[in-house]
């Protein structure tokens, strides 16, 4: 295993620190040079060219010919202004963790070996209490019904440190369809690239999954209509278009289906301006729910995660 540089960066992610503590360059993933780009209007689901996020805000003058991308749905001042202010203090009371490539994380949830498929509790507790709040709202928004979170993440991005996240799927084998981020301080932007490695993230799995939500991010999931829409329709001389996905402070973003599964999606370094904090959010895959073949395995970990602790740190740790 790779030892973590003192900034927590390993092996191939850098930051700022390292690479000028270690004369290391960034290993950047290029974007491809003849894909188009669109940016995603939350207003009304489609994609118009652009790289800008702010293209959005012309709606509804937008201007060029718009295409779909199914799976992405972005809710717009999902926290009003004052639960931001509040969410913030509070979570900057917290202590954070160094994490790779510039960010800072506060981790709740099961530990995870992706590689073994191996599920252990650790010492997951629950989830702190000045958070409660953000769960309670997911229930009033249509698109995150019966989604019980199991882990949930604090993120800071740090412009100081250069910092990114590079591009990725979500685990397929434990993290299920709906994955979510709820967007704080400042505004950023979730780059989707045509995800070329099928045989990577567990994606294998995900066609024995029942669906949880149709194209439409409709709640479908007493249904068993699972309709196969990934891996098969990749075809190596066609150039995907990258979708660009504004995360506007104070909104709430949910990828499922098409831009879960078929995308990788990554935050660029040129994309973090200002400090970002975000809190990612994860539910179980069908096998570990009530009615799976592994609920034995995930239901101690659906009931710890019904706890909210209090955190009693009185000194914010930035
Ligand atoms: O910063 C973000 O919005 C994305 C984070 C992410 O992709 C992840 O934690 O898996
Ligand atoms: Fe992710």
């Amino acid at each position: 295993m790779d030892k973590p540089r003192p900034c927590g960066c390993k092996g191939r992610r850098t930051c700022l620190i390292c690479e000028a503590d270690f004369q290391i360059l960034q290993d950047v993933y290029v974007l491809d040079p003849n894909a188009s780009t669109y940016v995603f209007c939350p207003y009304c689901n489609l994609c118009f060219p652009g790289w800008d996020m702010n293209l959005y805000k012309k709606h509804p003058n937008h201007e060029g010919q718009p295409i779909k991308c199914p799976g992405v749905y972005v809710h717009l001042e999902f926290l009003s202004n004052e639960e931001h202010d509040d969410l913030i203090e509070s979570i900057d009371r917290i202590p954070w963790d160094l994490s790779q490539s510039g960010r800072r994380k506060q981790n709740y949830g099961p530990k995870c070996n992706f590689r073994k498929r191996k599920l252990r509790m650790g010492n997951f507790s629950g989830f702190p209490f000045c958070t409660k709040f953000i769960q309670d709202k997911f229930l009033s928004v249509p698109i995150m019904e019966g989604f019980q979170t199991i882990e949930q993440c604090s993120l800071e991005y740090d412009p100081k440190k250069g910092a990114s996240i590079d591009p990725h799927v979500d685990d397929c084998w434990i993290w299920g369809e709906r994955v979510v981020t709820v967007n704080l301080l400042s505004d950023s932007v979730l780059t989707l690239t045509f995800n070329q490695k099928p045989d990577k993230y567990n994606i294998d799995l995900v066609s024995t999954y029942r669906r949880i939500l149709d194209h439409n991010g409709k709640f479908i999931i007493n249904t068993d209509n699972w309709d196969s829409f990934h891996v098969d329709f990749i075809k190596p001389e066609t150039v995907y278009p990258i979708i660009r996905v504004p995360m506007p402070r104070n909104s709430l973003i949910v990828m499922y289906g098409n831009a879960r599964y078929n995308y990788e999606h990554r935050v660029l370094r040129e994309d973090i301006t200002e400090r970002r904090v975000c809190l990612a959010y994860r539910e179980f895959t069908p096998p570990y729910l009530e009615g799976g073949e592994f609920y034995e395995e995930g239901k101690p970990v659906i009931q710890k995660a019904k706890h909210f602790f209090e955190t009693d740190c009185e000194y914010p740790s930035t």
